[in-house]
């Protein structure tokens, strides 16, 4: 195996200043790190050893063909926290077993479930919006996002409807998500049966979220609603022959819930940012909502015919890839591209700097969503285009996620022209579990048929 080392910024001023620029600017500090050192970066941040991983060929070493030598590692350790020990932050054979348990949930002939409520919940929001455009006043579209995504998945998959509960459980998922990431402080190195703030918050939030999760095992029982709840009460482990203990259960539905409302509202925000900010986009969705809706909300076999929806999402995704990076620890000793990757060393996959890669995304900073007409990500080479990851830790989820996501800004771009208040450009903001705006992303609303017939009746 080789032992040459990546390209990367040397010597000891460099890893004073790599800590630096990644703590000012992580997604600029990458993206100039992949441009000038190339696909494989080393990167020294501190004392740890890290590879910035972006080349395609690279990324599929990593995410399929050796995927076995590359765990989970440090940051995920954190994410139990929080999570426990789930899909997310598990690896080898119980990760396998749930994965499989949970897998039948969202295959794409199961999705279609949740269409009813995420048009009902969508509607509601609508209905709402109406009354803030009437007083003339905006809407933040991060915590408006936020607020559907976290009902929608509630009713879908838990059969629960967390409405009554959103601002109380919308804190402590802020708070949780925070609580996973490191932030430097001599509080996070203590032991938890320290009796200091951080870990009082801790527990706090691992409380509430074991009574949501019980609240929400209770309404199951008894109305029989909730198909992910009723999955892994039924689940079994393949190898062992066992049902899921409570812990398990109470971790698991904790790490779609987490896993799986910020990011598809993050990339909803994002979507809609890019189409208040460019008006032929959304003179084309609304063409095309019109075309295939005609002013009816839409059922599951619309969605195969929102495809100018889908393509302005895949390149929401593309620009904006609410899992920006996402590590791995290196077991074994390794070779990406010719590099050699130390055993004990990390790799850091960034979606966000492979896919603005100019030759194989032209222009790239631009936004543009015919890069996605017909099958032309097909003819790219695999892995240069991964926001929902890739190989067996696939997201499970992105099926569902980009289904939610067309129907929404259809339904949204159906009845309100969005213009936006935030300005043009909205630099990247701290990463929560998502890659957020910075900020707010505040639109004025106006409402479509009023517009259009203002315009002179058409519709
Ligand atoms: C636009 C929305 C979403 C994006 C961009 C996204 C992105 C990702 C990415 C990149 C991963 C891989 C992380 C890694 O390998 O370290 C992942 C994993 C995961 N996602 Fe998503 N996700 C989205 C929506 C969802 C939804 C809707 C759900 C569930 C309802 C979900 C549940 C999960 C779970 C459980 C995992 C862990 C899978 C495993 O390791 O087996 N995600 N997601």
């Amino acid at each position: 195996m080789t032992r040459i080392k990546a390209p990367g910024p040397r010597g000891g001023r460099s890893l004073v200043r790599n800590v630096v620029s990644w703590r000012k600017d992580p997604a600029g500090f990458l993206l100039a790190a992949a441009q000038d050192h190339g696909g494989v970066a080393r990167l020294q941040l501190g004392p740890y050893l890290t590879h910035l991983v972006t080349d395609p060929a690279a990324v599929y070493r990593v995410v399929v063909e050796n995927h076995r030598n590359y765990t989970r590692g440090r940051l995920y350790e954190q994410f139990k926290l929080v999570m426990g020990r789930g899909l997310l932050t598990s690896d080898g054979a119980y990760w396998r077993g749930h994965r499989r348990g949970v897998q039948p949930l969202f295959l794409s002939k199961a999705i279609g479930a949740i269409v009813p409520n995420v048009v009902e919940a969508t509607n509601e929001m609508l209905d709402r919006w109406e009354r803030s455009a009437a007083d003339g006043e905006p809407v933040d579209l991060v915590a408006e996002m936020l607020r559907l995504t976290m009902v929608t998945l509630s009713r879908s998959l838990f059969g629960y409807d967390v409405d009554d509960t959103v601002p109380a459980v919308k804190q402590v998922v802020d708070a949780g998500l925070e609580l996973m990431f490191m932030h430097g402080m001599i509080s996070e190195k203590l032991p938890r049966w320290v009796p200091n703030a951080r870990n009082r918050q801790i527990r706090e939030i691992q409380g509430f979220l074991t009574e949501f999760v019980a609240t929400i095992r209770d309404n199951h029982s008894r109305t029989g609603q909730g198909p992910l709840v009723e999955l892994m009460e039924a689940a079994v482990d393949p190898e062992t022959g066992r049902r899921w203990t409570d812990q398990e259960i109470r971790d698991e539905l904790i790490t779609v819930y987490m896993a799986g409302h910020e990011t598809t509202a993050t990339a909803a925000a994002w979507t809609l940012h890019a189409i208040a900010t460019h008006s032929w986009i959304d003179e084309e969705l609304t063409g095309e909502a019109q075309r295939v809706l005609a002013g009816r909300d839409p059922v599951h076999a619309d969605a195969d015919q929102l495809t100018f929806a889908g393509m302005v999402v895949q390149e929401a995704l593309r620009m904006y890839p609410p899992i920006w990076i996402y590590p791995r620890d290196a077991v074994d000793d390794d070779e990406l591209n010719g590099y050699h990757i130390p055993a004990g060393s990390s790799v850091v996959l960034s979606p966000l700097v492979s896919q603005r890669n100019p030759e194989l995304f032209p222009n790239p900073h631009a936004f543009d969503p015919h890069r996605f007409a017909g099958d032309a990500v097909k003819r790219l080479p695999r892995l240069s285009y991964y926001p929902f990851g890739g190989g067996p830790r696939m997201c499970v989820g992105n099926l569902m996620a980009l289904l939610e996501l067309k129907l929404i800004i259809s339904m949204i771009t159906q009845r309100f022209r969005l213009e936006p208040v935030s300005g043009a450009q909205v630099p990247y903001g701290h990463s929560i579990i998502s890659l957020r705006p910075e900020g707010e992303l505040r639109v004025r609303l106006r409402p479509r048929t009023r517009e259009l017939a203002a315009a002179g009746g058409r519709s």
